[in-house]
């Protein structure tokens, strides 16, 4: 009942309980505290809040208020339910502040140049043609694509970003690495629900502590084994250099040199002194996860619409023809980027499904949001699946529509009211290259095969978790083209 209270009370929510505020109503189920976060969006369309003593939070999903969080660095500090995920990603990007987070950040964007990324292209399509096999195994049949695409997408983050292939006898070890991410997504989310779990002693005396422990040595035992491989190759051939036999291709990055893998230019940033083991560790658990578990469920729900649009199905089919005639040809970066159909697709595929649906900053100062004001150190929630289906901002929100994305269909809609890789300063880093491996995936797949539907989009079941997951598997039948 102090000021902090009093102020974050004036806004819409739901009703208090004695003392505890909304805490009790918030501890629900995975599948449950998704529905509850679906009603109250529905309910207080663009702004709420949620009071549970100690914390006070504010969901905050109308564009003009999410401009204003995301559009500069003065609100650019996550907030302290990412502190959750410390164990795991320490002080990576995705995590990290002020002046660490700014010096990691030049020192990791020339790895996603455009030149590197057109390196990327032909590695990313040698495992899409290995992944096209897989199906191959499988056609007519219905199968769960979320194993399948989870591990074509950590492999194509292997071995373009981290320059390793991840060869078959570690076929163990990548299953306990993607086991135990999915368990850190469910301890994360229990947490984040269960105020009383915040203090370290208390979580780290239950069994959801424990379970965290156990994930955190499995997927550190996995990155360390990735960047020990990749030093070992360094220190046997040098850094793994591209464009020297081609001077427009010349790529300068971090000033001097020109390398490919992400990984090589941590380890030539260690040996400048500007990172240590630590810290390329962090860097490598935060990309090998967000670089492919994020794709793997934005691909899942693509194919899955795919399978219950076939006219949009034979309208990409009809693009490539357009393109590549009867050439069995791999598709290069300039034939995706002529692909403007399938382009549509893919943005309307994550406005529906955004893989990242929900992020968090930390209001360092008390901020007018929709009129309201807002205290200081209130947690400020973005729910990005709550804003991409506001029925006022996409008219019939469920309904996939790729022409919603077309020039003079999106003219007039507010820049921050799509936003499925973040916006601002703090946006995704990996932007480019998911959209190039989505792109390469629903091209080359498309080519082989023709999708029909299994699950059906009104079966899915969210879960509370880091990324957008159904609450089951996601089956698609792939049958061969002739
Ligand atoms: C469809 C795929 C993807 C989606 C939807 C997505 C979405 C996002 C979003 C919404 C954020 C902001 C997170 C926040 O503020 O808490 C973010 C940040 C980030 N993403 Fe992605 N991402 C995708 C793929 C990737 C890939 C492929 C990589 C790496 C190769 C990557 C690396 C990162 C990193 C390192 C950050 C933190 C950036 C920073 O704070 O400076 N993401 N992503």
């Amino acid at each position: 009942y102090n000021e902090r209270a009093r102020m974050i009370k004036k806004l819409p929510g739901p009703p208090d309980d004695f003392i505890v505020g909304n805490g009790l109503r918030i501890i629900k189920s995975s599948v449950d505290v998704m529905k509850v976060r679906r009603e109250y969006a529905k309910k207080w369309n663009g702004i709420y809040r949620i009071w549970a003593y100690p914390f006070g939070a504010v969901l905050v999903f109308n564009p003009e208020d999410v401009e204003l969080i995301m559009s500069s660095m003065k609100y650019g500090e996550k907030s302290i339910i990412y502190t959750i995920l410390k164990p795991w990603l320490q002080d990576g990007l995705l995590l990290s502040n002020g002046a660490k987070w700014q010096e990691r950040r030049k020192i990791l964007t020339p790895a996603f140049h455009f030149n590197i990324l057109r390196q990327f292209c032909d590695i990313i399509q040698e495992n899409t043609q290995r992944f096209l096999e897989k199906l191959e195994q499988t056609a007519g049949q219905d199968v769960d694509v979320v194993p399948l695409l989870s591990e074509y997408t950590l492999n194509s983050i292997c071995e373009t970003a981290m320059g390793t292939q991840l060869s078959e006898d570690l076929t163990g070890t990548v299953q306990s690495y993607k086991q135990a991410i999915y368990d850190l997504g469910y301890v994360f989310c229990q947490r984040f629900i269960r105020i009383y779990l915040y203090p370290e002693t208390v979580f780290n005396l239950t069994s959801l502590g424990r379970m965290q422990k156990r994930s955190v040595k499995t997927v550190k035992n996995f990155t360390e084994d990735v960047i020990k491989q990749r030093r070992d190759y360094v220190e046997q051939y040098g850094f793994h250099t591209i464009g020297d036999n081609n001077d427009s291709e010349e790529v300068f990055v971090y000033k001097k040199k020109k390398k490919t893998a992400m990984l090589d230019l941590l380890l030539s940033a260690e040996k400048e002194g500007l990172i240590d083991k630590t810290g390329i560790q962090e860097e490598v658990d935060t990309f090998m996860f967000e670089g492919h578990d994020t794709t793997a469920s934005g691909l899942t729900f693509m194919f899955m619409l795919l399978a219950h649009h076939k006219d949009v199905q034979d309208k990409i089919v009809e693009e490539l023809k357009e393109l590549l005639g009867d050439s069995e040809r791999w598709l290069t970066m300039d034939d995706l980027a002529k692909m403007k159909y399938m382009e549509r697709c893919i943005k309307e595929s994550l406005r529906i499904y955004p893989p990242v649906h929900f992020i968090s900053r930390k209001l360092n100062e008390t901020t007018v949001l929709s009129g309201y004001q807002v205290p200081a150190d209130t947690l400020c929630h973005i729910p990005i699946y709550d804003m991409h289906h506001r029925e006022d901002l996409f008219e019939d929100p469920e309904r996939f529509d790729p022409d919603r994305f077309l020039p003079e269909n999106s003219a007039g809609r507010h820049p921050y009211a799509y936003i499925p890789f973040s916006a601002g300063p703090r946006n995704c880093i990996g932007q480019k290259f998911a959209m190039l491996e989505m792109k390469i995936a629903v091209a080359e797949v498309l080519r082989k095969f023709e999708l029909k539907p299994v699950t059906k989009p009104s079966e899915i079941e969210f879960i509370a978790d880091l990324v957008l997951r159904n609450n089951g598997p996601v089956k698609v039948n792939f049958v061969k083209r002739k």
